[in-house]
């Protein structure tokens, strides 16, 4: 069966409307673009046709290339497709060299392949509030379509190295403003528009013009040069480990330099090249893995209806309180705070505007939707007008005692059907609702901070959790634009379990003889934001006691318990938050490392009784890496192996968007993949024996790589079962 398709249309003005149908966003299969040149030929045969409109069926124009057919073309399976001919053939013989014109009406999108076939139309016509965007980049490949050539010659070299390296669309009020698009109507005008743009082309009336040969947008080349120069300087610092920004700018220059078909050559070359990339391979899978974590088995395929959550409550107004609050107010939800007293509940709205006004201060909102946003947000000292919510999150500090008192009072205080969330971080769901009896309302909403920023949410459900009750906070968490990923109940979940060994590793690397600094060099080359050291400033140590306890009780026989936190805590070193942890910090929060702290390491050693390991001390980056992460790895298919986790790729998406692994090694179970179970696991088993039960592989890990099996691979392939 085909995979989507156009139609044309011929009316009595003479204009062939060509419509693309491809749901839910018109991607351009490739039956989607044979059918295009099939419509393109009957327009040009046809006598009673003078011009042509291409359009997208139910107000998309297109979402671009079709992603999911990438996976067969990287595995050599199914049709292989040849971008170099699309791009030749159809895009720029057959639509920009029609000898007919042809106008683009542009609704909803028009990103990647979308905008390409769009601009080699000789007019675009679009909607205000439409997306124009070549965001390929974001795959890990470059516009394959003629993107990189046309997009400069329509906005200009440094407007369009901008859109395509930040993978950021633009509305159609900007495309217009830009020359992107030529003009700005109403949708229900759209299509009427553009005919009669078209039958002006034809009649000569307006101009007839070839994207690929304009030039008065293109900078001179001495200016054309310098734009080049420091865009490869931004995107080296920006990502040093990724090749294809660098690639994007060598394929435009050419085209800058030795002129456009020399350009299209060079794209279609480089294109090819990346979509068989490891990191091309690596950004599709996020793309997918993303989308997926709304998917949940037995909770989304029930059919139930989110309910309408009108109001929401927030206790507690600290800095994950106000920034849940924050994100809740942004997405236009009424949100009651409470607090214990006065003083911190005007602590708590002050932060909750704080964090509105630095929007304002950016520019990216007004003072008077300021106002109007922050006249949503109510403070409370009691429970009263909680009878008036439809769902409430906790957010007040990590003490069981406490969250059992207010789950008990929420249950008196709110309506039958309010869901009750809480924010803990690590506690177990079952202990804070031990003391009432609505369990099935009970839902961990785990946001992280600041929670107006971040964008994971780890919805945590226990076993007497409703589905309804996840479905309303899944609707929640996707209108408040984040990427929620449902998880089951354990100390940590699922992000904070699977990385608990990351600092403990390094901890034990440094009472072996490494250096704190090389490691989170190592780890940052790796391509995480930060080191596991100064991360462990940036959270503080208090926090990382408190952790670092639970699991220990939770999961003694693989803890590593090291002394170099709480001795550094014994001498007023705390963090950031003091100015000094394992890096100290200027008032510009810029760490620098301090020679200060040997002397806490040597006592740790001492207390540790661990000499300096020769062999520790001169291992490479690349076993750094691995000794640091093949522990998450480990935890990681523990959670999967409990249930935890229903999909290694919610497992995926939580490490990109919970720690900031990097995106573009695909998350850390497909990483682990890409290196293979029995390579972890053989590695593994050797620092078992050497360094003790901290790196003893899973029963999971195990048995993957006995079988020869990825850790990715459906339990059913394997015997081992989900708890949940
Ligand atoms: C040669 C060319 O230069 C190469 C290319 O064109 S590569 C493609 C470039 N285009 C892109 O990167 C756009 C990718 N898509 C998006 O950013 C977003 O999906 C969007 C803005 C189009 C729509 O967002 P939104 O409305 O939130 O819907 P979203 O859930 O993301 O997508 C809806 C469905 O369409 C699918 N989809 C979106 N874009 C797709 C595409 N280009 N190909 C195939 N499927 C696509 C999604 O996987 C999802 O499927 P599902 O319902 O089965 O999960």
């Amino acid at each position: 069966m085909a995979k989507g398709r156009t139609e044309i249309e011929v009316g009595a003005d003479g204009v062939a409307l060509i419509t693309i149908i491809n749901p839910p966003v018109n991607s351009l299969a490739l039956d989607v673009l044979r059918s295009l040149k099939e419509s393109y030929d009957e327009a040009l045969r046809r006598d009673d046709v003078k011009a042509i409109v291409v359009t997208g069926a139910g107000g998309r124009f297109s979402g671009g290339f079709d992603i999911s057919a990438f996976g067969g073309i990287q595995e050599g399976k199914g049709e292989q497709v040849n971008a170099g001919h699309i791009s030749i053939d159809i895009v720029t013989n057959t639509l920009e060299g029609a000898r007919k014109p042809s106008v683009a009406a542009i609704d909803g999108l028009a990103l990647g392949g979308g905008l390409e076939v769009a601009m080699a139309c000789h007019a675009r016509i679009s909607t205000s509030n439409a997306q124009l965007g070549l965001p390929e980049l974001q795959l890990g490949i470059i516009p394959g379509f003629g993107g990189t050539q046309r997009l400069p010659r329509l906005v200009g070299l440094a407007k369009a190295l901008e859109m395509m390296l930040m993978s950021k669309p633009i509305k159609g009020k900007e495309a217009h403003e830009l020359g992107l698009v030529d003009a700005i109507v109403q949708p229900g005008e759209l299509v009427d528009a553009a005919r009669a743009w078209a039958l002006d082309i034809a009649a000569f009336r307006k101009p007839w013009i070839k994207s690929l040969h304009k030039t008065d947008k293109l900078e001179p080349l001495g200016e054309a040069r310098e734009i080049l120069t420091f865009a490869r300087a931004q995107a080296r610092k920006q990502a040093a480990n990724l090749q294809h920004p660098l690639v994007c700018i060598d394929v435009i220059e050419e085209g800058v330099v030795s002129g456009p078909y020399a350009g299209l050559l060079k794209e279609a070359q480089s294109f090819e090249m990346l979509l068989h990339s490891d990191t091309c391979k690596s950004l599709v899978h996020v793309f997918f893995a993303q989308r997926a974590t709304t998917k949940v088995p037995g909770i989304t395929d029930l059919g139930l209806m989110p309910r309408k959550i009108k109001k929401v409550g927030i206790l507690g107004g600290g800095l994950m309180g106000s920034g849940i609050a924050t994100a809740l107010i942004l997405s236009n939800y009424p949100v009651i705070l409470k607090e214990v007293n006065e003083k911190f509940l005007k602590g708590g709205m002050d932060r909750v505007k704080a964090n509105l006004q630095s929007r304002v201060k950016k520019g990216t909102m007004t003072q008077e939707k300021l106002e109007k946003t922050l006249s949503l947000l109510t403070g409370v000292l009691d429970y009263e007008s909680f009878k008036g919510v439809d769902m409430v999150i906790e957010a007040v500090i990590e003490n069981v005692s406490l969250k059992q008192q207010i789950f008990a009072d929420l249950e008196k205080f709110c309506p039958p059907h309010c869901v009750l969330a809480t924010n803990t971080s690590t506690i177990d769901l079952n202990l804070i609702g031990e003391k009432i009896k609505s369990q099935d309302r009970i839902v961990g909403a785990h946001f992280f901070s600041p929670a107006h920023i971040m964008p994971l949410l780890e919805i945590v459900r226990t076993h007497k959790t409703s589905p309804q009750v996840v479905v309303d906070l899944l609707d929640v968490g996707k209108k408040i634009r984040k990427t929620p990923v449902v998880v089951g109940n354990c100390t940590g979940f699922a992000v904070n379990r699977m990385f608990f060994p990351y600092t403990q590793s390094a901890l034990l690397l440094v009472d072996h003889g490494l250096d704190v600094y090389k490691i989170d060099r190592a780890i940052t080359k790796f391509g995480m934001p930060m080191g596991p050291f100064r991360l462990a400033d940036l959270v503080g140590f208090g926090v990382a006691l408190a952790t670092g306890s639970q699991y220990l009780q939770s999961f003694p026989e693989r803890c590593y318990k090291s002394m170099l936190i709480p001795i550094m805590v014994d001498d007023k070193r705390a963090g950031e938050a003091t100015r000094k942890g394992f890096y100290i910090y200027d008032g510009k929060r810029k760490a620098s490392p301090d020679p200060e702290i040997k002397k806490y390491i040597e006592k740790s050693r001492s207390m540790a009784g661990s000499a300096p390991d020769p062999e520790i001390m001169k291992l490479s980056d690349k076993d750094i890496v691995e000794m640091i992460f093949f522990p998450v790895v480990n935890e990681a298919t523990r959670v999967l192996d409990e249930g935890i986790a229903v999909k290694s790729s919610d497992l995926d998406i939580a490490s990109i968007m919970g720690m900031g692994f990097p995106a573009y090694r695909g998350g850390v179970v497909f990483w682990a993949d890409s290196l293979g179970a029995n390579y972890i696991h053989t590695r593994l088993e050797a620092w078992t024996k050497k360094y003790g039960n901290f790196f003893k592989p899973s029963a999971y890990l195990a048995e993957r790589a006995a079988k020869g099996l990825s850790l990715s691979a459906p339990a059913s392939q394997s015997k081992s079962k989900s708890r949940l």
